[in-house]
């Protein structure tokens, strides 16, 4: 089999596109794996089929609630696992779609793309493109986290963003450093759907002209340490408010090892929807034979 694809990239958190608008390729968990591996396939934390949502079981349930949700996001992860969103990932994929004429913005300026996690609504932003990644609620309690590099196992606080999280505080940015995430970080107890795990410290001054300010690191589940993950610094902006208690902004900065991404809470008719903004690029295209290598 060979395939087109596109690599694209959100601040540093890349993905192998394949359109796919009639629904017509099976990528198996092994396509994912090969496409992914950076030494001998294309190279990605994640893969993302471009596929009508008509064409999926799902896709179509969606389209009853929102009919404009024409492209669905079928995200898989590099170890081939499926996930349920991907906030970079969102980006880039909005943002091969415009480039490569697949749809446009409405009159409203919203673009609606079906997920796993429901419908994603996703504007233009002056730092690229914003998404609203909808409702989130704390979940999974407050398992021990532990990971080379620090000393004691530390609580996390377990976040739901339609994919599981759970964020960890270090004491500065010397451990953030220091820490070392060539492999899985324990969880007690392990949720159980797994967790991507973001490290998180403030920066100096964490509040700023009512803007907060933190630096992140993250264990991508299906991935291992990545560039950034943007329901990660979602997660974390939504952490470091519930620790700070009454009167923490509503407005975050969160620096990653790929760059930076904007937060925001707002109140919606539902509840609190958190936004995430960021940049997204196409860096290259390519055919990929799945026979050799
Ligand atoms: N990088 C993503 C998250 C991708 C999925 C994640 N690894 C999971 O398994 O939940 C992001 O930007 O949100």
């Amino acid at each position: 089999m060979r395939l087109a694809f596109t690599k694209t990239q959100a601040t540093g958190n890349d993905f192998v596109v394949i359109a796919d608008p009639d629904g017509a390729i099976d990528l198996a968990p092994e396509h994912i794996r090969q496409l992914s591996d950076r030494h001998f396939g294309v190279g990605g934390d994640g893969v993302i089929r471009a596929v009508r949502s008509k064409h999926l079981e799902l896709g179509r349930d969606l389209l009853e609630i929102d009919p404009s949700a024409e492209w669905f996001m079928d995200y898989t992860n590099a170890d081939g696992s499926v996930a349920e969103m991907c906030g970079n990932g969102v980006r880039a994929y909005a943002h091969f779609l415009l480039e490569r004429g697949f749809t446009d913005f409405d009159a409203d300026g919203m673009l609606a793309i079906g997920t796993r996690a429901g419908i994603k609504l996703v504007t233009r932003h002056e730092l690229g493109y914003e998404v609203d990644l909808g409702r989130w609620r704390l979940a999974g309690g407050e398992p021990l986290v532990h990971a080379d590099g620090i000393e004691v196992a530390r609580p996390g606080l377990g976040l739901d963003l339609g994919n599981p999280h759970v964020v960890v505080a270090l004491a500065s940015a010397e451990e953030l450093e220091d820490l070392e995430l060539f492999s899985q970080p324990a969880l007690d107890p392990v949720p159980p759907a797994g967790a991507n795990v973001e490290f998180v410290v403030p920066l100096d001054p964490m509040v700023e002209s009512g803007v907060g300010n933190v630096r992140m690191r993250v264990y991508e589940r299906g991935v291992g340490e990545t560039l950034s993950c943007g329901t990660g610094v979602a997660a974390t902006a939504l952490a470091v408010r519930h620790w700070a208690g009454v009167g923490a902004p509503n407005v975050w900065r969160v620096e990653v090892p790929g760059g930076v991404l904007g937060v925001r809470m707002l109140h919606g008719e539902d509840g609190e929807h958190v936004l995430l903004s960021g940049p997204a690029s196409l860096v290259f295209d390519g055919e990929f034979d799945f026979t050799t290598g």
